[in-house]
């Protein structure tokens, strides 16, 4: 377990307001310190999880076609700018050897990835990379897209723009038709 110290950020808390020329004392931010720090510790708590525990649920099933879970909601923050990115993950494998994960495992994954200073890509990456080591599956594909407030609130001022990633593992790596199979299933 990393340790999380809240006092720490509340003293750097109350530096930020004082830099930027601000009252920690007065009424409305007397309090903002100790809100911003149990803030950080709800969205930084991936930091303590390895996606990979989740997978540790496994069924002994019978299905070797695709699994596919879609639309997995998910907010993260930038590790540059320590500002939101938010958006869908969809994560679908092909199971092999009898092995399946439960369904709410691979949400579980996500938010064990997600809540963490973070890039999109890795969080591509890990997902699948976590598939692969537990379940070991013929193939997985991991498609990420998110609105970066790093993009639109400030810098280039892009609202709307979408990043979308995605990570092929196993059979999908060489066959086209498998992979435009679950985008198809994505867009559906
Ligand atoms: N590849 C990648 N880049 C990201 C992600 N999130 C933010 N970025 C980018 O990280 C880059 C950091 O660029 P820098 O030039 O170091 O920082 P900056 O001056 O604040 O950049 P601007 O955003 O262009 O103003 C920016 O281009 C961001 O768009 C991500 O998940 N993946
Ligand atoms: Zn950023």
């Amino acid at each position: 377990m990393k340790e999380f110290d809240q006092a720490k950020i509340e003293q750097a808390v109350t530096m930020i307001l004082e830099a930027i020329g601000e009252d920690p004392s007065r009424e409305g931010l007397v309090d903002t310190p100790k809100r911003v720090a149990k803030m950080y510790q709800e969205v930084f708590q991936g930091l303590n999880q390895d996606p990979k525990e989740h997978f540790a649920t496994i069924f002994g099933e019978d299905h070797e076609e695709l699994v596919l879970v879609k639309d997995i909601p998910f907010y993260s923050m930038c590790e540059h700018h320590l500002v939101p990115f938010f958006g869908k993950a969809h994560i679908g494998y092909i199971p092999k050897g009898g092995k399946v994960t439960g369904l709410s495992k691979l949400a579980r994954a996500v938010e064990a990835v997600t809540r963490r200073p973070q890039l999109q890509e890795r969080i591509t990456s890990t997902v699948a990379d976590s598939l692969v080591e537990t379940l070991n599956p013929h193939g997985v594909i991991v498609v990420v897209e998110a609105e970066h407030m790093c993009m639109t609130m400030r810098g280039v001022k892009k609202p709307g723009s979408k990043t979308v990633t995605s990570a092929v593992r196993g059979v999908f790596v060489d066959d086209a038709a498998a992979r435009a199979e679950v985008l198809t299933f994505i867009r559906s």
